[in-house]
Protein backbone atom coordinates (compact mmCIF):
# COMPACT_ATOMS: atom_id res chain seq x y z
CA UNK A 1 0.00 0.00 0.00
CA UNK A 2 0.80 3.24 -1.20
CA UNK A 3 0.83 6.03 1.36
CA UNK A 4 0.88 9.98 0.11
CA UNK A 5 0.24 12.99 1.45
CA UNK A 6 0.91 15.57 -1.89
CA UNK A 7 -2.14 16.18 -4.03
CA UNK A 8 0.28 15.73 -7.54
CA UNK A 9 1.21 12.20 -5.83
CA UNK A 10 -2.54 11.04 -5.46
CA UNK A 11 -3.52 12.61 -9.02
CA UNK A 12 -0.81 10.94 -10.79
CA UNK A 13 -1.78 7.84 -9.57
CA UNK A 14 -5.36 7.93 -9.92
CA UNK A 15 -4.94 9.11 -13.36
CA UNK A 16 -2.98 6.30 -13.61
CA UNK A 17 -5.47 3.97 -12.81
CA UNK A 18 -8.67 5.49 -14.90
CA UNK A 19 -6.38 5.20 -17.99
CA UNK A 20 -6.41 1.51 -17.26
CA UNK A 21 -9.92 2.21 -17.06
CA UNK A 22 -10.48 0.53 -13.36
CA UNK A 23 -13.08 1.25 -10.97
CA UNK A 24 -11.78 3.18 -8.10
CA UNK A 25 -13.46 3.02 -4.67
CA UNK A 26 -12.97 5.70 -2.29
CA UNK A 27 -13.12 5.66 1.77
CA UNK A 28 -13.16 8.98 3.95
CA UNK A 29 -12.06 8.93 7.47
CA UNK A 30 -10.67 10.57 10.10
CA UNK A 31 -8.26 7.30 11.10
CA UNK A 32 -8.23 5.81 14.62
CA UNK A 33 -9.12 3.01 12.98
CA UNK A 34 -11.33 0.04 14.19
CA UNK A 35 -13.73 -2.57 13.13
CA UNK A 36 -16.49 -0.27 11.69
CA UNK A 37 -14.40 1.71 9.27
CA UNK A 38 -12.20 -1.95 7.84
CA UNK A 39 -15.93 -2.97 6.98
CA UNK A 40 -16.07 0.26 4.71
CA UNK A 41 -12.77 -1.08 3.00
CA UNK A 42 -13.96 -4.45 2.63
CA UNK A 43 -17.41 -3.48 1.31
CA UNK A 44 -15.36 -0.82 -1.52
CA UNK A 45 -13.18 -3.69 -2.51
CA UNK A 46 -15.97 -6.19 -3.21
CA UNK A 47 -17.03 -3.35 -5.39
CA UNK A 48 -14.24 -2.00 -7.09
CA UNK A 49 -10.74 -3.07 -8.48
CA UNK A 50 -8.66 -0.14 -6.39
CA UNK A 51 -9.32 1.20 -2.85
CA UNK A 52 -8.19 4.54 -1.61
CA UNK A 53 -8.48 5.35 1.82
CA UNK A 54 -8.25 8.64 3.46
CA UNK A 55 -7.39 9.88 7.06
CA UNK A 56 -7.29 13.42 7.68
CA UNK A 57 -9.22 15.33 10.73
CA UNK A 58 -10.88 18.07 9.43
CA UNK A 59 -10.61 21.46 10.98
CA UNK A 60 -13.77 22.87 9.40
CA UNK A 61 -16.08 20.01 10.97
CA UNK A 62 -15.04 20.71 14.32
CA UNK A 63 -16.65 23.16 16.55
CA UNK A 64 -14.88 25.67 18.51
CA UNK A 65 -14.97 23.73 21.79
CA UNK A 66 -14.93 20.48 20.49
CA UNK A 67 -11.94 17.61 20.51
CA UNK A 68 -9.93 18.21 17.67
CA UNK A 69 -6.47 18.63 19.35
CA UNK A 70 -7.06 15.65 21.65
CA UNK A 71 -8.82 13.59 19.22
CA UNK A 72 -6.73 10.44 18.50
CA UNK A 73 -3.85 9.89 15.60
CA UNK A 74 -2.52 6.61 15.34
CA UNK A 75 -1.08 6.64 11.85
CA UNK A 76 1.11 3.63 11.89
CA UNK A 77 -1.34 1.18 13.51
CA UNK A 78 -3.93 2.99 10.87
CA UNK A 79 -1.39 1.65 8.07
CA UNK A 80 -1.19 -1.65 9.36
CA UNK A 81 -4.84 -2.01 9.49
CA UNK A 82 -5.51 -0.49 6.01
CA UNK A 83 -2.79 -3.05 4.28
CA UNK A 84 -3.94 -6.21 5.91
CA UNK A 85 -7.25 -5.14 4.35
CA UNK A 86 -5.84 -4.86 0.84
CA UNK A 87 -5.90 -1.22 0.69
CA UNK A 88 -4.06 0.08 -2.38
CA UNK A 89 -3.59 3.85 -1.46
CA UNK A 90 -3.75 5.96 1.65
CA UNK A 91 -3.84 9.49 1.30
CA UNK A 92 -3.09 11.29 4.34
CA UNK A 93 -2.65 15.53 4.09
CA UNK A 94 -2.82 18.01 6.28
CA UNK A 95 -4.38 21.44 6.52
CA UNK A 96 -2.45 23.07 4.69
CA UNK A 97 -2.21 21.08 1.73
CA UNK A 98 -6.43 20.54 2.29
CA UNK A 99 -7.10 24.69 2.89
CA UNK A 100 -3.58 26.38 1.70
CA UNK A 101 -5.52 29.95 1.75
CA UNK A 102 -7.16 29.31 5.75
CA UNK A 103 -10.64 28.50 7.01
CA UNK A 104 -11.97 31.46 6.63
CA UNK A 105 -10.85 31.90 3.00
CA UNK A 106 -12.43 28.40 1.73
CA UNK A 107 -15.09 27.54 -0.52
CA UNK A 108 -17.92 25.45 1.34
CA UNK A 109 -20.71 23.26 0.33
CA UNK A 110 -23.68 23.68 2.56
CA UNK A 111 -26.76 20.99 2.34
CA UNK A 112 -30.05 22.57 3.33
CA UNK A 113 -32.50 20.60 5.27
CA UNK A 114 -31.12 17.23 6.12
CA UNK A 115 -28.03 18.68 7.47
CA UNK A 116 -30.52 20.93 9.70
CA UNK A 117 -32.18 19.63 13.34
CA UNK A 118 -30.43 16.94 14.66
CA UNK A 119 -26.25 17.06 14.81
CA UNK A 120 -26.49 19.55 12.56
CA UNK A 121 -28.28 22.19 15.37
CA UNK A 122 -25.93 20.81 18.50
CA UNK A 123 -22.96 21.23 16.18
CA UNK A 124 -23.33 24.46 14.11
CA UNK A 125 -21.09 24.33 11.25
CA UNK A 126 -20.46 20.47 11.16
CA UNK A 127 -22.26 19.41 8.57
CA UNK A 128 -20.96 22.37 6.09
CA UNK A 129 -17.29 21.42 7.27
CA UNK A 130 -18.16 17.45 6.25
CA UNK A 131 -19.90 18.32 2.66
CA UNK A 132 -17.04 20.54 1.74
CA UNK A 133 -13.99 18.03 2.54
CA UNK A 134 -16.50 15.16 1.28
CA UNK A 135 -16.74 16.99 -1.97
CA UNK A 136 -13.07 18.44 -2.17
CA UNK A 137 -11.69 14.22 -1.08
CA UNK A 138 -14.14 13.42 -4.14
CA UNK A 139 -12.69 16.21 -6.52
CA UNK A 140 -9.17 14.83 -5.76
CA UNK A 141 -9.78 10.96 -5.69
CA UNK A 142 -12.63 10.71 -8.55
CA UNK A 143 -13.87 7.61 -7.13
CA UNK A 144 -16.26 5.73 -9.24
CA UNK A 145 -17.99 5.26 -5.61
CA UNK A 146 -17.29 6.25 -1.98
CA UNK A 147 -18.70 4.14 1.08
CA UNK A 148 -19.65 5.30 4.38
CA UNK A 149 -20.91 4.14 7.71
CA UNK A 150 -24.92 4.63 8.57
CA UNK A 151 -24.35 4.78 11.87
CA UNK A 152 -23.66 8.36 11.11
CA UNK A 153 -26.74 8.48 9.19
CA UNK A 154 -27.54 11.79 9.15
CA UNK A 155 -23.94 11.93 7.13
CA UNK A 156 -25.03 9.71 4.67
CA UNK A 157 -28.27 11.97 3.66
CA UNK A 158 -26.19 15.15 4.12
CA UNK A 159 -23.46 13.59 1.67
CA UNK A 160 -26.14 11.57 -0.37
CA UNK A 161 -28.48 14.96 -1.27
CA UNK A 162 -25.13 17.08 -2.07
CA UNK A 163 -24.16 14.14 -4.82
CA UNK A 164 -27.93 14.50 -6.00
CA UNK A 165 -28.21 18.06 -5.83
CA UNK A 166 -24.51 18.69 -7.52
CA UNK A 167 -24.58 15.89 -9.67
CA UNK A 168 -21.70 14.86 -8.66
CA UNK A 169 -20.73 11.21 -10.61
CA UNK A 170 -20.14 8.72 -7.62
CA UNK A 171 -22.33 6.56 -6.34
CA UNK A 172 -23.08 6.60 -2.54
CA UNK A 173 -22.66 3.12 -0.69
CA UNK A 174 -23.94 3.42 2.90
CA UNK A 175 -22.88 0.23 5.48
CA UNK A 176 -24.31 -0.94 8.14
CA UNK A 177 -23.00 -0.28 11.86
CA UNK A 178 -20.59 -2.68 12.98
CA UNK A 179 -21.57 -2.90 17.03
CA UNK A 180 -19.68 -4.57 20.24
CA UNK A 181 -21.68 -7.75 21.66
CA UNK A 182 -23.36 -5.01 24.10
CA UNK A 183 -24.91 -3.28 20.92
CA UNK A 184 -22.98 -0.01 21.16
CA UNK A 185 -21.28 1.18 18.03
CA UNK A 186 -17.65 1.20 17.12
CA UNK A 187 -16.56 4.69 17.57
CA UNK A 188 -13.10 6.24 17.88
CA UNK A 189 -14.65 8.43 20.78
CA UNK A 190 -15.38 5.20 22.49
CA UNK A 191 -12.20 5.88 23.31
CA UNK A 192 -12.47 8.34 25.93
CA UNK A 193 -14.67 6.54 28.08
CA UNK A 194 -13.69 5.11 31.32
CA UNK A 195 -14.39 1.21 31.99
CA UNK A 196 -17.68 2.82 34.28
CA UNK A 197 -19.25 4.17 30.88
CA UNK A 198 -18.67 1.56 28.77
CA UNK A 199 -20.60 0.14 31.00
CA UNK A 200 -23.47 2.33 30.58
CA UNK A 201 -23.25 3.28 27.14
CA UNK A 202 -25.06 0.26 25.83
CA UNK A 203 -28.25 2.21 27.35
CA UNK A 204 -28.02 4.28 24.16
CA UNK A 205 -28.25 1.78 21.86
CA UNK A 206 -30.94 -0.59 23.91
CA UNK A 207 -33.43 2.31 24.48
CA UNK A 208 -33.46 2.46 20.52
CA UNK A 209 -33.93 -1.01 20.54
CA UNK A 210 -36.94 -0.33 22.61
CA UNK A 211 -38.27 2.49 20.93
CA UNK A 212 -37.66 0.73 17.23
CA UNK A 213 -40.21 -2.36 18.95
CA UNK A 214 -43.30 0.56 20.27
CA UNK A 215 -43.19 2.26 16.75
CA UNK A 216 -44.38 -0.54 15.37
CA UNK A 217 -47.87 -0.51 17.07
CA UNK A 218 -48.03 3.20 18.13
CA UNK A 219 -47.71 6.40 16.70
CA UNK A 220 -47.34 8.64 20.09
CA UNK A 221 -43.89 9.31 18.24
CA UNK A 222 -43.16 12.19 21.31
CA UNK A 223 -44.22 10.52 24.12
CA UNK A 224 -42.41 7.32 23.49
CA UNK A 225 -39.40 9.86 22.28
CA UNK A 226 -39.48 11.05 25.80
CA UNK A 227 -39.90 7.61 27.45
CA UNK A 228 -36.59 6.33 25.91
CA UNK A 229 -34.87 10.02 26.44
CA UNK A 230 -35.65 9.69 30.31
CA UNK A 231 -34.62 5.78 30.48
CA UNK A 232 -31.23 6.81 29.10
CA UNK A 233 -30.81 9.70 31.27
CA UNK A 234 -31.83 7.93 34.30
CA UNK A 235 -28.81 5.26 33.71
CA UNK A 236 -26.39 8.18 33.78
CA UNK A 237 -25.79 9.46 29.92
CA UNK A 238 -27.43 12.87 29.01
CA UNK A 239 -29.28 12.95 26.07
CA UNK A 240 -28.67 15.59 23.14
CA UNK A 241 -31.74 14.50 21.18
CA UNK A 242 -33.93 11.23 20.44
CA UNK A 243 -36.35 11.75 17.64
CA UNK A 244 -38.20 9.21 15.15
CA UNK A 245 -38.14 10.66 11.61
CA UNK A 246 -38.75 10.45 7.84
CA UNK A 247 -35.70 7.91 7.42
CA UNK A 248 -34.94 9.97 3.85
CA UNK A 249 -36.21 13.75 5.09
CA UNK A 250 -35.31 13.50 8.32
CA UNK A 251 -38.41 15.48 9.18
CA UNK A 252 -40.23 14.53 12.25
CA UNK A 253 -42.13 11.34 11.27
CA UNK A 254 -46.05 11.62 10.86
CA UNK A 255 -48.11 8.91 11.52
CA UNK A 256 -48.87 7.91 7.44
CA UNK A 257 -44.94 7.44 7.42
CA UNK A 258 -43.83 4.11 6.82
CA UNK A 259 -39.53 4.51 6.18
CA UNK A 260 -38.76 5.70 9.68
CA UNK A 261 -35.52 6.52 11.60
CA UNK A 262 -34.60 7.13 15.41
CA UNK A 263 -32.18 9.32 15.94
CA UNK A 264 -30.32 9.71 18.98
CA UNK A 265 -26.97 11.33 20.44
CA UNK A 266 -26.09 11.43 24.22
CA UNK A 267 -23.13 12.65 26.06
CA UNK A 268 -21.29 9.79 28.09
CA UNK A 269 -18.17 11.62 30.24
CA UNK A 270 -15.96 13.20 27.86
CA UNK A 271 -17.69 11.53 24.38
CA UNK A 272 -21.07 12.38 22.53
CA UNK A 273 -22.35 9.05 21.51
CA UNK A 274 -24.53 8.78 18.21
CA UNK A 275 -26.91 5.61 17.34
CA UNK A 276 -29.67 4.99 15.15
CA UNK A 277 -32.25 2.28 14.01
CA UNK A 278 -34.16 2.43 10.95
CA UNK A 279 -37.87 0.77 10.86
CA UNK A 280 -40.25 -0.08 8.04
CA UNK A 281 -43.80 -0.06 9.51
N1 LIG B 1 -19.31 1.41 13.94
C1 LIG B 1 -19.21 1.75 12.67
N2 LIG B 1 -19.70 0.91 11.72
C2 LIG B 1 -19.62 1.25 10.39
N3 LIG B 1 -19.05 2.38 9.95
C3 LIG B 1 -18.55 3.24 10.85
C4 LIG B 1 -18.60 2.97 12.25
N4 LIG B 1 -18.01 3.98 12.90
C5 LIG B 1 -17.62 4.88 11.97
N5 LIG B 1 -17.94 4.43 10.74
C6 LIG B 1 -17.75 5.13 9.47
O1 LIG B 1 -16.39 5.34 9.20
C7 LIG B 1 -16.23 6.52 8.43
C8 LIG B 1 -15.20 7.38 9.07
O2 LIG B 1 -15.68 7.77 10.35
P1 LIG B 1 -14.78 8.38 11.49
O3 LIG B 1 -13.35 8.33 11.07
O4 LIG B 1 -15.35 9.66 11.95
O5 LIG B 1 -14.93 7.29 12.64
P2 LIG B 1 -15.77 7.30 13.92
O6 LIG B 1 -15.44 6.09 14.68
O7 LIG B 1 -17.19 7.56 13.52
O8 LIG B 1 -15.21 8.51 14.71
P3 LIG B 1 -15.97 9.50 15.65
O9 LIG B 1 -15.82 8.94 17.00
O10 LIG B 1 -15.20 10.73 15.37
O11 LIG B 1 -17.40 9.62 15.20
C9 LIG B 1 -17.60 7.20 8.38
O12 LIG B 1 -18.22 6.88 7.15
C10 LIG B 1 -18.31 6.54 9.54
O13 LIG B 1 -19.72 6.52 9.41
C1 LIG C 1 -16.65 11.67 6.22
C2 LIG C 1 -15.54 12.27 7.07
C3 LIG C 1 -14.26 11.46 6.87
C4 LIG C 1 -15.28 13.69 6.57
O1 LIG C 1 -14.27 14.28 7.32
C5 LIG C 1 -15.94 12.31 8.54
O2 LIG C 1 -17.04 13.13 8.77
C6 LIG C 1 -16.12 10.96 9.14
O3 LIG C 1 -15.09 10.38 9.48
O4 LIG C 1 -17.26 10.46 9.26
N1 LIG D 1 -17.90 10.49 12.28
C1 LIG D 1 -18.25 11.88 12.13
C2 LIG D 1 -17.08 12.75 12.30
C3 LIG D 1 -17.25 13.76 13.39
O1 LIG D 1 -17.86 13.45 14.41
O2 LIG D 1 -16.73 14.86 13.26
Amino acid sequence: MQTVSDIQALREQISQWRQQGLKIGFVPTMGNLHAGHISLIAEAKKRADKVVASIFVNPMQFGVNEDIDSYPRTLADDQQKLMAEGTDLLFTPTPDIIYPKGLDKQTFVEVPQVSEGYCGESRPGHFRGVATIVCKLFNLVQPDLACFGLKDYQQVQVIQTMVEDLSMPVEIVPVETIREASGLALSSRNGYLTEQELEIAPVLNQNIRWLAEQIQTSTDFIGLAKRAADAINAQGLKTDYIHICHAKTLQPASEDDHELVILAAAHCGKARLIDNMQVFK
